[in-house]
């Protein structure tokens, strides 16, 4: 398992080891890992390093120690700019401090002027910061940012939070990594929200401490492994009865799109028969993928089928009405979009939602998300794990709190943060597409929170494979996931 630990976490991993090593070693592991990780990224000799006050700052100070020598061959031009701290520093500090400036490496007092690094190391802040980038430390990151060369950030860019993945603000500013090399275990925050764009790639570096010395952690990222009891070839002896309904309720005046989307979401992924069912019937037929079925929603009758409701429902009294029929009913439900609106806006329906003993599961966006939780969007942003558990905990259902680095949560408290998918899925009709293919997968029998947690990955692969061939992420469609998401999951079943 990818586990994601919080900082309270990591710093009761490094209490508890305080104890069985010796003081400085793992600043020393932290700083041979990350010259490993700058020598690889190294095209060139100029390095600057920034060595902030902390412990990430001592990180830093063995790097520069380590890249200028003199105990090593393949040496390199070190800057470093070092701001100590008010206190005077710690043993481990002071030794790393006093390594730096017997190297070669130069101390400078400001920012050198020139843009020709070859690498930046951003040791300023780690998991210490909790207050915003002020004054001369702000500008500095601003100034790092426009220079625009590669940069390694040591265990968490600078500015960044690493439990949620927040510029840490208000109006904060933090560096942008090209890669991030993050000590002992890795942080939900590099993963979510602002965070991916800022981290750039994650490397994990344990600093020696095996998997097992390691408590569990209270998240984890998402991969194959965590759903694969669902995955399996096909039987031979199957029939389309074998693989379930779907049907997509939605589509009001103005938006039949939506509930095609989620259906060939749903009918792409391996559903045995799809349907819509919709508000404003238009059509008797979609005659670019005429296996839907389509129907009249207020006269539609589920059986024991998957619903998938809210894909461009409106806010109707047939709307609510249909609704509440899917609430009372024992339908295994994906709740998205305007369904997720108008339960935001019914302590009843939210009342009947969490009282529902069938599975559900909830797509919502970060307004839908804080709508449903009473907040704004920037609460919910702010701290998008919390947010997901606490949304899944109130209405008793998988919530997957979609954005970069969707949050899939459980009513029992589990969290998994998403790697795959990309830019290119900010763009309409993508998320009636992710609600189809839960539904699809609900209806194949898989549970709730194994299909979220399948659904989200395939659908975030498929926009990954779409990229891959040059099909975005600048002008991907939302119709074009499907397809891709059936060949990400044949390959995930072979
Ligand atoms: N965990 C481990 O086992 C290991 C941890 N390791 C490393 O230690 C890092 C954590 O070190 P850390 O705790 O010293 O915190 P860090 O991020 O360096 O910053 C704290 C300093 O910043 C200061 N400061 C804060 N805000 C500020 C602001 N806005 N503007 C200006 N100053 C501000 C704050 O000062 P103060 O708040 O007291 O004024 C304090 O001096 C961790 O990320 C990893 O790199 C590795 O060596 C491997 C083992
Ligand atoms: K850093």
């Amino acid at each position: 398992m990818k586990s994601l630990y919080s900082v309270a976490e990591i710093r009761s991993i490094e209490h508890a080891l305080a104890a069985t090593l010796p003081a400085g070693t793992l600043m020393r592991r932290a700083g041979e890992a990350a010259t490993s990780a700058a020598r690889d990224m190294l095209a060139g000799h100029k390095v600057l390093v920034l060595a902030g006050p902390g412990n990430n700052g001592s990180d830093a100070l063995e790097v520069a120690a380590n890249l200028a020598g003199p105990d090593t061959d393949a040496q390199a031009d070190v800057t470093v700019l070092y701001f100590p701290g008010a206190a005077a520093p710690s043993v481990e500090t002071a030794q790393a401090l006093a390594r730096a400036r017997a190297s070669k490496a130069h101390f400078a007092g400001t920012l050198p002027l020139g843009r020709d690094w070859s690498l930046i190391v951003d040791g300023l802040f780690g998991i210490g910061l909790e207050r915003p980038l002020a004054g001369a430390m702000r500008a500095l990151v601003d100034s790092i940012n426009e220079l625009g060369r590669p940069v390694l950030a040591l265990d968490v860019p600078s500015g960044l939070d690493a439990d949620t993945g927040a510029v840490i603000g208000p109006d904060g500013v933090a560096i942008r990594a090209t890669r991030t090399i993050t000590f002992i275990g890795d942080k939900p925050g590099l993963h979510t929200f602002e965070g991916r764009d800022y981290a750039g790639q994650v490397q994990l570096a344990p600093l020696g401490i095996d998997p097992g010395q390691r408590p569990p952690a209270g998240a984890c990222l998402n991969e194959p492994a965590l759903f694969s009891l669902h995955l399996a070839p096909r039987r031979q002896n199957s029939h389309k009865g074998s693989f379930g309904d779907v049907a997509v309720i939605g589509g009001a005046k103005g938006m039949a799109g939506a509930p095609l989307l989620a259906a060939r979401g749903a009918l792409f992924c391996g559903a045995g028969r799809v349907f819509v069912a919709a508000i404003d019937p238009l059509t008797a037929v979609d005659f670019a993928q005429p296996e839907i079925m389509m129907r009249d929603a207020q006269e539609f009758d589920s059986g024991d089928g998957t619903l998938v409701i809210g894909p461009g429902m409106g806010d109707s009294v047939i709307a609510m009405r249909v609704l509440f029929k899917a609430l009372e009913g024992t339908a295994p439900l994906v709740i998205d979009a305007d369904a997720l609106n108008l339960i935001a806006a019914s302590p009843d329906l939210q009342g009947r939602l969490a009282q529902r003993a069938a599975p559900a599961i909830l797509t919502p966006h970060p307004l839908e998300a804080a709508r449903l939780l009473g907040v704004t969007s920037s609460v919910v942003q702010g701290d998008r794990l919390a947010a997901a558990r606490e949304l899944a905990s109130r209405l008793n259902a998988v919530v997957v709190l979609k954005g970069s680095g969707s949050v899939i949560a459980n009513a029992s408290g589990a969290v998994v943060i998403n790697p795959t998918g990309n830019a290119g899925l900010a763009t309409a009709g993508s998320g009636d597409v992710l609600a189809g293919i839960c539904g699809s997968l609900l209806a194949q029998g898989w549970e709730a929170w194994e299909a979220a947690l399948g659904a989200v990955w395939v659908h975030g692969a498929a926009a990954d494979r779409l990229v891959a061939h040059g099909s975005g992420p600048i002008g991907l469609t939302a119709g074009e996931l499907p397809l891709a998401a059936r060949a990400v999951l044949n390959a995930l079943a072979r």
